[in-house]
C-alpha cells in the first residue's frame, strides 16, 4: 500500500507547494535561489519566501509532507543562505542551519526569522498557550541541537535511525537535555513506516494501563503486522515488577521499547531490561548548544538580537520595520547569560527567555532603539537583568551544576549540624525550588545520618533512607515534604560524631602504616577445608556463645593490640 518514496508529495519548506519526492531536492535548490523573485525552474513560476504558519509540535506532526523528508530540509537549510542567517555568532554555530529549520516553523508573520521584529502585541499573543519549549519541540533530527556524541554523523545511533531500525533504548540524561524531544523524533520518523508510538508517563501510568498498551500492540502485529514503539517517560518510578510486565514483549519483539530516565539506570532499571535495551547517555546541553536553541527561539518569535554597543544585530537580516507598533528587541549578552544559567537545561531556558518577554511585554515600556537595518525607533529591549529577573521570578535562578549546587548543599548540612530548623528548612527551600534533584539532596541526608547524629538516634539513618525511598517513588513536587520532615528530624536530633571519627581514625591508621600489613590472626580465620584447618586456621578460637563469662580473646592483629580507636 505505500506510495513509493519519489511519487509522495512532498511540500517544499520555501514556497510550500507540493511536489513530487523525486524533484524536491532540485526544486528546494532553484527555490532557495530563487528567493528574492527569480523564477523557480521547477515548475517556471516564482517561488516567494514564505509565510509558514506554526506547525503542531511533537506527535501532532504526522503525516505532514514536509516533515517527511527531514534530511531534504536540513541539507536546504545547511546551504548556509537559509532565512534569517547572519554573518553574527549564530551563524557561525553548527546548529545555526538547524535553528533556522525550526525558526520557518513557527514563523507566522514576515519572513522567516529575519523579518521586522514583531510588535509587542502579537507577541504577546504568540506566547500565550502552550509554553514555548513545549511549541519548539524540534520535530526532525536536523532541528535537534547537541548531543553529538551519540547522534553526530556516522553513530550507531544515528544509523539504525536513519534505516528505520529502532532497537529497544533507554535514554539516560538529566532534564531538559532532550530525551522526550529525541523519542518524539523517532516517532515521527518511523511513522512512515507505519509503526504506531505509545507513550506512558511512569509517573501516572498503572501496570494496567501497560497492559492495555501491550494487548493492542499483540493485536496490531497479529493481525496487521504494524510494530508498535513503547515511549515510558520517567522510566525509573515504576518499580521492578512493573518493569517486569514488559520484559517479556520487548524480549519477543511485541513492542520497541523507549524509556526516558533522569537516573542512572544501572540502578533504576530492572537488569533483565536493561540488557535487552541499548543505553543511550544524553549529555547536558553545553552553553553553544543552549544558545543556538535559545537564538532559534527569538528568531521563531520575531524578536530582534541586538549587539554590544553598536547595536548590530547578530542574528536577523531583517528589513526595515514598516510596523506602527513597537519592535521587541534582546540584548545578545541576556541570551548568553540565560544560555550559561540554565545550566544544559533547554525547558529551563526556553521558560526563562518566555517568562522575561512576557514579564517585558507586561511592563510595556519603550526605549528608543537602534535597531540594525531597521533605523531608530522605540520598542521594548529585554536586557540581561530582565533575563535574570525572569529565571528568579520562576525560581530557577540556581545553578544546578555549579556554585550555588554545593554552596546550598553545604548550607543545609551546616544548619542541620548546628540544629537550626528555620535554617535548614530555608536552604532546603531555595535548592529544591531552584530545580535540585530531590535524590541529590536525600543522598546527603543519608550520609548527614551516620556522619552528624550517628548513635546518637541510629534512628535516624532508617528516616533518611525511607526519606530518600519516598521520594524516589513519588518525585517532585510531592517529596518536597518528606525532604522536609527528615531535615527539620535531623535539625532535632541529637548529634554524635563517635562512630565517624572512631572510623576516620581507623583509616587515618591504615594509611600511616608502612610496610606490609599485618596478616590476619590465624585464630580468626575461617577453616571450610583440612588444609586450612593443618595450617593452623581457626585454630584456639573461642566461640563467644559457648562461654558463659566474658571471653579473653585478641580480635586485633597483634601488633595493634589495645589500640583505642575511639580516643580522642
Ligand atoms: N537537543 C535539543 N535540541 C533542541 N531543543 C531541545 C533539545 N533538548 C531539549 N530541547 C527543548 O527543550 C524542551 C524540553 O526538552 P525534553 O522534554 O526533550 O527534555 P527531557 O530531557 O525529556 O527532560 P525531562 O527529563 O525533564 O523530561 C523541548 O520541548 C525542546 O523545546
Ligand atoms: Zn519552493
Amino acid at each position: 500500500m505505500e506510495v513509493a518514496e519519489e511519487e509522495q508529495l512532498v511540500r517544499c519548506p520555501v514556497c510550500l507547494r507540493e511536489l513530487p519526492g523525486a524533484h524536491i531536492n532540485s526544486h528546494l535548490d532553484s527555490c532557495l535561489q530563487a528567493g528574492e523573485g527569480e523564477v523557480d525552474p521547477g515548475s517556471s513560476t516564482p517561488c516567494k519566501r514564505p509565510r509558514i504558519t506554526a506547525a503542531p509540535s511533537g506527535s501532532q506532526v504526522e503525516g505532514q509532507p514536509d516533515e517527511a523528508r527531514p534530511a531534504t530540509v536540513l541539507s536546504f537549510f545547511h546551504k548556509g543562505r537559509g532565512a534569517g542567517q547572519s554573518p553574527g555568532a549564530a551563524g557561525r554555530r553548527s546548529g545555526a542551519g538547524r535553528e533556522e529549520a525550526a525558526a520557518v516553523k513557527l514563523e507566522d508573520g514576515g519572513s522567516a526569522g529575519s523579518g521586522p521584529a514583531l510588535c509587542g502585541a502579537s507577541l504577546a499573543q504568540k506566547l500565550e498557550g502552550k509554553p514555548l519549549a513545549e511549541r519548539l519541540r524540534p520535530d526532525t533530527l536536523g532541528e535537534y541541537v547537541g548531543q553529538e556524541r551519540v547522534l553526530g554523523a556516522q553513530t550507531l545511533l544515528r544509523s539504525l535511525l536513519e534505516s528505520h531500525e529502532i532497537p529497544s533504548l533507554i535514554l539516560w540524561g538529566p532534564p531538559g537535555c532532550g530525551k522526550t524531544t529525541l523519542a518524539h523524533i523517532i516517532a515521527n520518523s518511523s511513522k512512515k513506516n507505519g509503526t504506531r508510538f505509545v507513550t506512558l508517563s511512569a509517573t501516572s501510568a498503572k501496570t494496567n494501563d501497560v497492559r492495555d498498551v501491550i494487548s493492542q500492540a499483540q493485536n496490531e502485529k497479529r493481525l496487521f503486522k504494524r510494530k508498535t514503539i513503547l515511549f515510558i517517560d520517567e522510566i525509573h518510578r515504576f518499580n521492578k515488577s512493573q518493569q517486569d510486565t514488559f520484559l517479556p514483549h520487548v524480549e519477543c519483539g511485541t513492542v520497541t521499547l523507549i524509556g526516558a530516565t533522569t537516573e542512572n539506570p544501572s540502578f533504576q532499571v530492572n537488569a533483565a531490561l536493561l540488557s535487552r535495551c541499548r543505553v543511550i547517555v544524553l549529555e547536558k546541553l553545553s552553553v553553544e548548544a543552549m544558545e543556538a536553541i535559545l537564538m532559534r527561539a527569538v528568531r521563531s518569535l520575531g524578536v530582534q538580537v541586538l549587539g554590544q554597543g553598536d547595536q548590530h544585530s547578530s542574528s536577523a537580516t531583517g528589513s526595515s520595520s514598516e510596523s506602527s507598533e513597537f519592535p521587541v528587541c534582546i540584548e545578545e549578552k541576556a541570551l548568553k547569560t540565560l544560555a550559561y544559567l540554565c545550566d544544559g537545561d533547554a525547558r529551563t531556558g526556553l521558560n526563562g527567555l518566555q517568562l522575561a518577554v512576557q514579564a517585558r511585554l507586561a511592563v510595556g515600556k519603550t526605549t528608543p532603539l537602534n535597531i540594525p537595518k531597521g533605523g531608530s525607533a522605540d520598542g521594548i529591549l529585554i536586557t540581561e537583568e530582565h533575563v535574570k529577573e525572569g529565571l528568579q521570578r520562576s525560581h530557577i535562578l540556581y545553578d544546578r551544576a555549579g556554585e550555588e549546587h554545593y554552596n546550598c548543599i553545604s548550607a543545609l548540612h551546616k544548619s542541620m549540624r548546628g540544629s537550626d530548623e528555620n535554617a535548614s528548612l530555608y536552604w532546603l527551600a531555595r535548592m529544591l525550588e531552584g530545580g535540585e534533584d530531590p535524590l541529590y539532596v536525600a543522598r546527603r541526608l543519608v550520609r548527614f545520618a551516620s556522619e552528624d547524629i550517628g548513635l546518637a538516634d541510629p534512628l535516624a539513618l532508617t528516616q533518611a533512607v525511607a526519606a530518600y525511598q519516598g521520594c524516589h517513588f513519588i518525585g517532585m513536587p510531592e517529596c518536597e515534604v518528606i525532604l522536609a520532615q527528615c531535615v527539620v528530624y535531623f535539625a532535632r536530633a541529637p548529634k554524635s560524631i563517635e562512630v565517624y571519627k572512631a572510623y576516620s581514625n581507623v583509616k587515618e591508621c591504615l594509611r600511616m602504616h608502612t610496610g606490609p600489613l599485618p596478616p590476619v590472626p590465624l585464630h580468626l580465620r575461617n577453616a571450610p577445608t583440612t588444609l586450612m584447618k593443618n595450617l593452623g586456621y581457626g585454630k584456639g578460637y573461642k566461640y563467644n556463645p559457648m562461654y558463659k563469662e566474658p571471653v579473653e580473646q585478641d580480635y586485633l592483629p597483634e601488633e595493634l593490640k589495645g589500640t583505642d580507636f575511639f580516643k580522642e
